[in-house]
């Protein structure tokens, strides 16, 4: 994108790979709470196993940002320590005054308990990845996810305002409705990912367990800190930082008994930005070598979404070799 061209000279909405229609899980659940159709059960090694990574659970940092705003030094030392070791961090004290975060739990609750008609009038339509439905579903035969979704894009705020203070970044929103499932060791809640765009903010449930990250081999559950929030660093940072900072492999897993709800904010460049390893990143003694080519953010996304989820298999586009 050209210097003297703004966001709000791109009036053309943008389009998106369609997704094949999938059912809605929370009727199937709804109608047979104990039925599993042969088309969510995972392979054998794709299972979530009943190992214990508590211990590791722990080990995941929790960032102060608080201190972060003091000018701490120790704080920035940790948060640049978690980029680079685990790709996901808490962030408590962050500021954001809990009646919003409820509230935006009780509105989202609010939304999944509408009858099925009610949440058809926001069906993703084809082409679109706003709405309410499945995205990335891109074949029959595709394994699907234990979940339905509601996304949206937002770019309702003042865009002076916005371009002024974050140039290009775009928002995205992603609600995750989970419903409880009688056969959760088959299943998944969501399939191995990364998230394309710069980071991810996620608002857990406080209570119940779900999300789970790829730690050196091994499946990490975050465990929910009530009212902290969950950051990620996505493929964008880990381009830009030439693989200094990581953008994690991560699932989420379902629930025996409960309904989870979790509440994405996807922060990404605008579709027009090229993305490539900043010249600071390649001068570090470890990173000497440019692993990463330069992609178009909006082409980056797109073709991510013609496959389907599957780990970091849609980051090979961006990958030198
Ligand atoms: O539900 C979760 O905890 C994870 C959701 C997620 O990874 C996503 O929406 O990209
Ligand atoms: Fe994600």
């Amino acid at each position: 994108m050209s210097s003297n061209e703004t966001l709000s000279e791109i009036e053309e909405p943008p389009t998106y790979v369609s997704s094949i229609p999938v059912p809605n899980v929370q009727e199937l659940v709804r109608k047979d709470p104990l039925q599993v159709p042969q088309r969510y059960v995972r392979d054998q090694q794709d299972r979530p196993k009943d190992t214990d990574m508590s211990h590791l659970s722990s080990l995941i940092p929790i960032i102060d940002m608080s201190l972060l705003l003091m000018g701490n030094k120790d704080e920035l030392n940790k948060l640049d320590l978690a980029c680079q070791e685990w790709g996901f961090f808490q962030v408590v004290n962050h500021g954001v005054p809990n009646e919003v975060l409820q509230k935006m739990k009780d509105s989202a609750a609010e939304f999944f308990d509408l009858p099925l008609e009610e949440k058809n009038k926001y069906a993703m339509p084809p082409n679109d990845i706003q709405g309410y439905g499945h995205a990335y579903i891109v074949s029959e035969e595709q394994i699907l996810d234990w979940s339905d979704q509601l996304i949206l894009v937002i770019m309702g705020m003042d865009k002076e305002t916005l371009l002024e203070l974050h140039k290009q970044l775009v928002q995205a929103y992603r609600v995750n409705y989970y419903p409880p499932c009688s056969k959760p060791d088959q299943v998944l809640g969501v399939s191995p990912h990364s998230d394309p765009g710069t980071i991810t903010i996620l608002m857990q449930d406080d209570y119940i367990c779900g999300l789970q990250i790829q730690h050196k081999g091994e499946w990490v559950p975050i465990n929910p800190i009530p009212n902290a929030l969950v950051v990620n660093i996505g493929d964008m940072t880990e381009i830009w930082s030439n693989g200094k900072y990581k953008s994690i492999n991560h699932r989420a897993v379902a629930n025996p008994n409960k309904a989870r709800i979790s509440y994405a904010s996807f922060l990404s460049p605008q579709d027009q930005v090229e993305v490539e390893p900043l010249d600071q990143m390649l001068n570090s003694e470890k990173n000497p070598q440019k692993m990463y080519k330069r992609v178009k953010y909006g082409e980056y996304l797109r073709n991510s979404m013609k496959m389907k989820m599957e780990g970091k298999a849609h980051t090979k586009m961006a990958k030198i070799d």
